[in-house]
């Protein structure tokens, strides 16, 4: 199992509209955390809906490399956890392929051990930034004994006999930074503070509270958030069940929106608020997005959502709203480019380091398919063509980025033409499922056949 694999191209149709019920796999984020924490947890924890893509596989590979077990049982997760405080030193490197939160958390929550752990990854993921974890750790104490040049992976750490705790305001907005700090406080006495100026997805707070661990969040007036972790405290097993991903959930609803016609519904996807972005910028966009059945599951909101094809016209999407949907800019880009008018994205400054430069990587997939468009250093702006007009006909570099891939395989649903990726591969990253639940809404799209 592994992303640095033969490529598999793929290419995409326009199809007639879409129509019937699907359920996207369970969501990234929550499923790395649950592998992590019943991981780290005193007693059995279970989970079901988890995301069984290649990157939440690795997390569960490196827990099991620290002493956690972990096994499947027909539809659930059994995991029967270290107990706190007791991660083992794994005997090899713990090799987290395409995943950036897989890797960022881990180093946050191993970090801290009186313990040597060396990770690595993918040619994607030894090519993102590591210093914005690396940095903290430090500051608490732990030694970085190995990394490429730039804080790149392959990384070694070795945990400090004695781990300080710190105070620390996230330079970025970034989920990954704020939970790599929290994970490592859990095993530092003492109060661990993160101070959180943007906020974002806010997983690993509600997670860690539902474990058991001794948080509190305060707002202040200036809307800053500071997360407070008392550290030492003993975390217990639960059950989890994990809501369908909003993340994979925006490919088959953007195509749904642009496939005219199109009238389908998304079951179970996650609903909460710092995760829907996308559904505020489309609905803005003019789309026919219903929320049905709004329930709470496991201390969150799940809805099942009703989209129906929908003429687009183009908005300016705030800078202030990009961590709420910073994987879904280059779906959002494909969407724009069906719509009436200028869609202007800002603030996409964090789109440069993500599993490829998904900025440059969204612009040119959008120029080889004859999509007017504009990068700036950090902004994007599509000037959309209603019904898809003359787009299409174009190979998209996927740069082993997993939304490049399946945003792009959309777009060809509704262009004039046929939209061709260059590789699928890593599509089984996040969405394992993804071809075949787009094929049973009737969207015509087909890999290339491997001799
Ligand atoms: O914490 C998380 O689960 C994630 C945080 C985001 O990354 P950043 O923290 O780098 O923004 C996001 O892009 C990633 O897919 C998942
Ligand atoms: C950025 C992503 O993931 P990660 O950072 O975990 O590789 C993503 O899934 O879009």
């Amino acid at each position: 199992m592994s992303h640095d694999m033969p490529p598999r191209p793929a290419t995409s149709h326009k199809s007639e509209a879409l129509s019937g019920r699907c359920r996207v796999p369970g969501d990234k984020s929550i499923s790395h955390r649950a592998f992590m924490l019943g991981g780290l947890a005193a007693g059995r924890t279970r989970i079901t809906g988890l995301l069984e893509g290649e990157d939440v596989l690795r997390t569960g590979e490196a827990m099991k490399a620290m002493g956690a077990r972990i096994e499947r049982q027909g539809p659930a997760w059994i995991i029967h956890g270290t107990g706190n405080g007791c991660l083992l030193e794994p005997e090899g490197p713990l090799d987290f392929g395409n995943a950036g939160t897989g890797v960022r958390l881990t180093m946050g929550l191993a970090g801290t051990y009186d313990m040597t752990v060396r990770f690595t990854g993918d040619t994607s993921l030894s090519r993102r930034p590591m210093g914005r974890v690396l940095d903290p750790l430090r500051q608490m104490g732990v030694q970085v004994v190995d990394a490429r040049e730039g804080d790149r992976l392959p990384v070694t750490l070795r945990g400090p006999a004695h781990a300080a705790p710190i105070s620390y305001r996230v330079p970025m907005p970034s989920a990954q930074v704020k939970s790599a700090v929290l994970l490592a406080g859990l095993n530092v006495p003492g109060v661990t503070t993160v101070v959180e100026p943007v906020m974002t997805r806010d997983h690993t707070e509600k997670m860690l509270a539902g474990f058991g661990a001794a948080l509190e969040v305060e707002t202040d007036s200036d809307g800053v958030r500071h997360i407070r972790l008392e550290g030492q405290g003993r975390l217990e097993g639960r059950d989890i069940d994990v809501p369908g991903d909003p993340s994979s959930a925006a490919f088959p609803l953007v195509a749904a929106l642009i496939v005219p016609g199109s009238d389908i519904v998304i079951e179970n996807v996650l609903m909460n608020p710092t995760r829907t972005g996308l559904i505020l910028t489309l609905q803005e966009m003019g789309a026919d997005i219903e929320p049905l059945d709004r329930r709470s599951a496991g201390g969150e909101t799940v809805a099942d959502l009703r989209v129906r094809a929908s003429p687009l016209k183009g908005v300016t999407v705030p800078a202030r709203r990009a961590p709420f949907m910073i994987d879904e800019y280059p779906v959002l880009a494909v969407a724009a480019s069906f719509a009436e008018g200028e869609t202007l994205m800002e603030g996409l400054e964090e789109l440069r380091v993500k599993e490829s430069d998904r900025l440059a990587a969204v612009a040119a997939g959008l120029k080889a398919n004859g999509v007017d468009c504009t990068e700036g250093r950090d902004f994007l702006a599509v000037r959309g063509r209603p019904e898809g007009k003359g787009l299409g006909g174009g190979t998209v570099a996927t740069h082993l980025d997993h939304r490049i891939a399946m945003s792009f395989l959309v777009m060809g649903l509704a262009a004039e033409r046929p939209v061709t990726v260059d590789d699928e591969t890593m599509i089984a990253t996040s969405f394992p499922e993804f071809m075949a639940l787009m094929q049973g809404l009737g969207a015509r799209i087909e890999t290339a056949q491997t001799a």
